[in-house]
């Protein structure tokens, strides 16, 4: 073992004939966070959704803490699927609450579901989360009684109170106005404060810059560059990042 919390090594993953993401390696280490940038069709969402199994790579591997996959024979086991869920949670671009339930039981079913834990008690950890993301006088709307924001934030807290060592973000801000998006930036900044370990694919440079101790640059299903923010953004050395942060940028 390398000393880190999350390794993936050399990871591939073909639709048909098209490899989305192709022999990519990372890791990841406990209290780091490190963005994936790219231009669209990069792979970045493939590769984060290898990283909790919704996509099952078709070679390579992946450790996260002592749970380790080697892919290429087939769909893993069920308990090992498990095994690397325990440690993710997942936010995506896409809230995917139960429409029909208030946010305080959206927070409180896959705890009791997943965790066996006691209807008290997964509410109980239910309003700590909501509490987290800014939400306690909400606990009792429904979805469609929130902004897109505010559900954004139910879907982050529904995911922590699962209690995830490995935060992963799949552009969470995209589809939300700017200044809506700038609360889920404003939640997600509090909890790298709080040293989690967070792997987020954005489009939000800002947040790439200022927050994120790493930054992986994502063209063609392959990371081509990876360092800190400063280099990354003021110094980048490969030409197709050079491109893409002119082209984000306006520079
Ligand atoms: N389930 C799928 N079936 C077939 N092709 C897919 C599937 N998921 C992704 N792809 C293809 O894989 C490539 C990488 O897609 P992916 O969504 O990972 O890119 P991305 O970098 O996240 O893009 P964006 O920034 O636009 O979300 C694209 O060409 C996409 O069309």
């Amino acid at each position: 073992m390398d000393g880190s919390f999350v390794s993936a090594t050399s990871l591939t993953k073909r639709f048909g004939d098209h490899k989305a993401i192709d022999d990519v390696s990372l890791t990841v280490s406990k209290g780091e966070v490190i963005s994936i940038i790219g231009p669209s069709g990069a792979g970045k969402s493939t590769f984060i959704r290898c990283i909790n199994l919704l996509e099952v790579p078709d070679s390579g591997s992946l450790r996260i803490s002592d749970a380790q996959i080697d892919f290429g024979s087939g769909r893993p086991s069920k308990p090992k699927i498990r095994n690397v869920r325990e440690y993710t949670g997942m936010v995506f671009q896409s809230f995917n609450l139960f429409p029909h339930f208030t946010a305080l039981k959206n927070v409180a079913l896959p705890q009791m579901r997943v965790h066996r834990r006691s209807r008290a008690e997964a509410e109980a950890r239910a309003m700590e989360e909501l509490t987290r993301v800014g939400l306690e006088n909400k606990a009792h709307a429904y979805p469609a009684q929130c902004s897109g924001g505010q559900q954004q934030r139910i879907a982050i807290a529904r995911a922590l109170a699962m209690d995830p060592e490995l935060m992963l973000f799949d552009e969470p801000t995209s589809g939300l106005d700017p200044e809506i998006g700038a609360e889920i930036l404003q939640v997600m900044r509090k909890l790298a404060a709080d040293n989690m370990t967070m792997l987020v694919v954005t489009h939000e440079m800002e947040f790439a810059r200022h927050v994120s101790n790493q930054v992986a640059v994502m063209v063609d299903g392959a990371i081509i560059e990876q360092g800190s923010p400063e280099q990354i953004m003021t110094n980048p050395e490969h030409v197709r990042t050079q491109k893409f942060l002119s082209a984000v940028l306006g520079r």
